[in-house]
C-alpha cells in the first residue's frame, strides 16, 4: 500500500482515526493567531458531560482560499508523522457541509517554548536544556528520516508538553524534499524568518536538512538564551547590521554579516561545548554543518557529564 504522506486527504477515504463531528465541538478559549490561521482550545465533549478531551483545534483564515492547497498539504503531513517529539495529528473536523475544514490535534498544556523559558527561568538548568534540545534533535532526525524538511524551526514553533517533554508543533511551510534532489527550492518565499534561515536559503530560497540544521542552531541559541526578549536571534542580527542600511535589503546585509564570519554570539553562562556545536551548525556552505544524529550524540553526551 501507499506510504501513509502518499495518500490523498478526502472525505471519502475514511482512512483518519477519527473525525471531529462540529455539533461535539466546545470552544474553551483562543491559543494562538497568525498568518496561517488560529489555533483554539477545544473539548471534543459527545458524551456533553464535560468530560471529553480537551484538544487543540486549528482553523485556516476563512478568506485565504489559496491556502485552503496548503492547509491539506500540512494536514497530510502532521497525519503521517508518528514521533514522540511532534505534536500528534488527532483528526479533522468538517464544518458548513464540508466546506470548511479543521485540524485536530493534542492539546500540549504548557504552551509554546517561549513563554514556558520566560515563566519558569529560575527552575530550568542546563541539563533540563539539553533535555529539550535533545527531544528537539530526535523530533528532526525523524523528520529526516520522512524526506521532510520543516522551514520554520524557531522556538515559536516548539511546544510544552510537560516539564520533561517538549514537542515541534507547526507544520506550515514543512515541504518534502523530491526522491532524486537534496533540497526543496521555494518559488514563493512568503514573510520569511530570516534570521532563523541558512545563507543558502536567504540568497537561493534552498532549504535541505542542511538548512533545518542552521536552524536548529539558531533554536539552540534561543534554548540557552531562556529565549531573553533582549537576547533574540533578529534584535541581535539587527544590532550588527547596524542601522546605516544603504538601501541593501536586510536579508543582503544579514548574508554580508554572515559571509564576514560573524555569528549570533555565545549567550550568557552557555557551557563553551554548546557554543560550539551552534557555532557548527552554522557552517557557512552546507555541507560544513554536522547532521541531526552527530548533534544528538554530542548533545547526549554533554548530559552525561
Ligand atoms: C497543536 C497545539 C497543541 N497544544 C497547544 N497548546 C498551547 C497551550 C497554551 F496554553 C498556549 C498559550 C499560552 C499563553 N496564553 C496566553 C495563551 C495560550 C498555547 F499557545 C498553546 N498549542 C497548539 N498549537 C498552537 C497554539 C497556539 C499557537 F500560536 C501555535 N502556533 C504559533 C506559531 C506557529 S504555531 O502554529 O506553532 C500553535
Amino acid at each position: 500500500p501507499l506510504p501513509d504522506r502518499d495518500r490523498a486527504l478526502g472525505p471519502s477515504h475514511q482512512q483518519d482515526q477519527s473525525v471531529y463531528e462540529e455539533r461535539h465541538l466546545r470552544y474553551i478559549s483562543p491559543l494562538g493567531k497568525g498568518n496561517f490561521g488560529s489555533v483554539e482550545l477545544c473539548r471534543y465533549d459527545p458524551l456533553g458531560d464535560n468530560t471529553g478531551e480537551l484538544i487543540a483545534v486549528k482553523k485556516l483564515q476563512p478568506n485565504k482560499q489559496s491556502n485552503l492547497e496548503d492547509f491539506q498539504k500540512e494536514i497530510n503531513t502532521i497525519r503521517s508523522l508518528h514521533c514522540d517529539y511532534i505534536v500528534k495529528y488527532r483528526g479533522v473536523c468538517y464544518s458548513m457541509g464540508r466546506l470548511s475544514m479543521s485540524l485536530v490535534m493534542e492539546y500540549l498544556p504548557y504552551g509554546s517554548l517561549i513563554r514556558y523559558l520566560e515563566k519558569n527561568r529560575q527552575h530550568v538548568n542546563n541539563r533540563r536544556m539539553l533535555l529539550f534540545a535533545s527531544q528537539i534533535c530526535k523530533g528532526l532526525e525523524y523528520l529526516q528520516s520522512m524526506r521532510y524538511v520543516h522551514r520554520d524551526l524557531a522556538a515559536r514553533n516548539i511546544l510544552v508538553a510537560s516539564d520533561t517533554l517538549v514537542k515541534i508543533a507547526d507544520f506550515g511551510l514543512t515541504k518534502i524534499i523530491p526522491f532524486d534532489k537534496e533540497y526543496y527550492r521555494v518559488t514563493h518565499p512568503g514573510e520569511s524568518p530570516i534570521f532563523w534561515y541558512a545563507p543558502e536559503s536567504i540568497t537561493e530560497s534552498k532549504f535541505s536538512h542542511k538548512s533545518d540544521v542552521w536552524s536548529f542552531g539558531v533554536v539552540l541559541h534561543e534554548l540557552f538564551s531562556y529565549c531573553e526578549h533582549n537576547c533574540n536571534p533578529k534584535r541581535l542580527y539587527m544590532q550588527e547590521i547596524g542601522n546605516d542600511m544603504q538601501g541593501l535589503s536586510i536579508s543582503m546585509h544579514l548574508v554580508d554579516i554572515l559571509k564576514d564570519n560573524w555569528r549570533l554570539p555565545a549567550p550568557p553562562i552557555c557551557p563553551p561545548r554548546i557554543y560550539s556545536m551552534m557555532t557548527m551548525c552554522w557552517g557557512y556552505s552546507a555541507e560544513e554543518r554536522p547532521t541531526f544524529s552527530t548533534l544528538g550524540d554530542q548533545i547526549e553526551t554533554s548530559i552525561q557529564d
